[in-house]
């Protein structure tokens, strides 16, 4: 006999405000969070907030959600970070310290 499980899907996400105007000029495509941020739904949109202020600056339509493990990242994702991958690890471990499954939020501006 199978359990039942129902699951809530997510329709906020936050940024930190340093990231805005990357998202705002499509020069950041993707994010990549940890396993509490995995269940956003492709085709859904969400509302974007920053993390600080919680203001809201836009809504994004989610594309997909991939998982990933830490060492996996490459050039390719930082080019949709907009940052250097060197960057990007070093970002990713100042918000998730020692973390190594990883999910990768791709999406696009709605307008
Ligand atoms: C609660 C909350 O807001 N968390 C996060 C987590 C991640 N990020 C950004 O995603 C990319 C890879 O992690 C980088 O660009 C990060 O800076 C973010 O802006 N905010």
């Amino acid at each position: 006999m199978s359990k039942r499980m129902t699951t809530t899907i997510p329709t906020e996400m936050t940024f930190f405000a340093r990231f805005e105007h990357d998202i705002l000029s499509s020069k950041k495509t993707i994010t990549i969070r940890d396993e509490s941020e995995r269940y956003y739904v492709p085709g859904t949109t969400v509302k974007v907030s920053t993390l600080e202020e919680g203001r809201e600056f836009c809504n994004l339509e989610i594309v997909s959600v991939e998982p990933i493990l830490f060492d996996e990242l490459t050039q390719y994702h930082a080019d949709q970070e907009n940052m250097t991958l060197p960057v990007l690890k070093d970002v990713i471990q100042d918000i998730y310290p020692g973390i190594t499954q990883l999910y990768v939020v791709s999406y696009k501006l709605v307008a």
